[in-house]
């Protein structure tokens, strides 16, 4: 009996595993929504609390339940003492995706209701999460710098207090309004790799906090969120916007995979990044100052050199990375800063998964060894 080769889906592209009715990207049109609203129109009048609401619950809140939202999530923001000396044991030469992860997993271990996976208990821990984590991402930056930790202000947002934990003031309403933007841009994007492995290990039916610490260890790489980080290293690598079509030469010619440019799903261009680059425009003309624009022009001539040398496109992380930094922000903290936002998204698939659970578990094609005896010992 002969047996056709099974078809092989390398890195899963291509192939639909489940339904959600969280997000949709649709390449063909460069779009994106959630929960059906088109994600620039959520971008351009909706805050980023609102759009963690709308990712959880399906619908965006009235006034009331947007207030109570809101109080819930401010009072939730501060660290025990022991959740922040956690942090300073901590080596300063850890990444500090590594210092997130080992928070998300510290909350774990120290939530009596770990295990309890109701939707309402998620839902409570999903708040706790996306409460705390900038508060982690902000107190690590300033100990990087050799600063104490700022206490979060309840009186005020999500962004803007997280400038102010940062740095302890908070910029002026325009710069706020871009970060606000990337959280919104950031929050959610179906089945990639870091929420694919949210809900695998969702799937297992093991602990939100166990997925969440998974999923923060997937999105760290530069393939997949880690490429923020690496644009702003690029940049700087490169420096001159006269060298940048030659770099560009030199680094394709050596196989090298330039750092957000290039999409699993968009292949005409990522849908965020029109939004993302006129919110980065803006940050640049209100700085009104000459190495700003030196690192724009930089920025544009390697996004021209990429699309007439290989017609691939920037993604998210191309704009974010270098809004990011015009904002201030240490090149090491903008994954975890994608983490706050992303932290939405991953919790609202880990809640479809558990509705209809089934156990994520692939076939392979095995490839090694004929079956052979095992020689004796000597
Ligand atoms: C928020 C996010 O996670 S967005 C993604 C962030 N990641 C990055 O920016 C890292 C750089 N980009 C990449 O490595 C890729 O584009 C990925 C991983 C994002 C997508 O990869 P895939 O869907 O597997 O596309 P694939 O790697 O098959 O690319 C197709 C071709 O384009 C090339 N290509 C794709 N992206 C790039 C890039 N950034 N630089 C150079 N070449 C690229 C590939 O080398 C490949 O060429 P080949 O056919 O000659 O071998
Ligand atoms: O969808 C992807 O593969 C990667 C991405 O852009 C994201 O997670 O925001």
């Amino acid at each position: 009996m002969t047996t056709s080769a099974p078809e092989i889906h390398r890195g899963l592209a291509g192939v639909v595993v489940d339904t959600t009715e969280i997000s949709t990207v649709i390449p063909e049109t460069n779009s994106l929504t959630y929960r059906g609203y088109p994600v620039q129109d959520l971008a351009a009048r909706r805050s980023f609390e609102e759009v963690a609401y709308l990712l959880w619950y399906g619908e965006l809140p009235d006034e009331g339940q947007f207030r109570d939202f809101r109080a819930r999530e401010r009072a939730l923001r501060p660290l025990d003492r022991t959740a922040l000396e956690l942090l300073t044991r901590l080596p300063e030469t850890c990444h500090p995706m590594d210092v997130l992860r080992t928070a998300v997993s510290f909350f774990g271990a120290e939530d009596p209701t770990e295990d309890d996976g109701t939707l309402a208990a998620n839902r409570a821990k999903s708040l706790t999460l996306l409460a705390k984590l900038p508060t982690v991402v902000a107190a690590d930056q300033r100990r990087r710098r050799g600063l104490a930790p700022i206490p979060p202000d309840p009186s005020l947002g999500y962004a803007e207090n997280f400038f102010h934990m940062c740095f302890g003031s908070v910029p002026d309403p325009d710069v706020v309004r871009c970060f606000e933007i990337s959280l919104t841009l950031y929050a959610e994007h179906s089945f990639n790799a870091s929420t694919f492995t949210a809900r695998v290990v969702t799937s297992t039916l093991s602990d939100l906090y166990s997925a969440v610490t998974a999923a923060i260890g997937a999105l760290k790489g530069p393939l997949h969120g880690g490429a923020n980080e690496a644009v702003m290293s690029m940049l700087l690598e490169i420096g001159d916007p006269q060298r940048a079509e030659a770099w560009l030469d030199e680094a394709l010619a050596a196989k090298r995979k330039i750092m957000g440019f290039g999409h699993r799903v968009y292949k005409h261009g990522d849908s965020r990044v029109p939004i993302m680059q006129d919110a980065l425009d803006r940050l640049v003309a209100r700085a009104a100052d000459p190495e700003v624009t030196r690192l724009a022009t930089l920025h544009a001539a390697l996004r021209h050199a990429m699309i007439n040398r290989k017609g691939i496109h920037p993604n998210l992380d191309y704009p974010a990375g270098l809004a990011y930094h015009l904002m201030g922000f240490d090149i090491p903290a903008f994954t975890p800063i994608f983490v706050m936002s992303r932290i939405t998204g991953w919790t609202a698939h880990i809640t479809e998964q558990l509705a209809h659970n089934s156990l994520i578990r692939p076939l392979a094609c095995y490839a090694g060894q004929e079956r052979r005896a095992v020689p004796a010992a000597s």
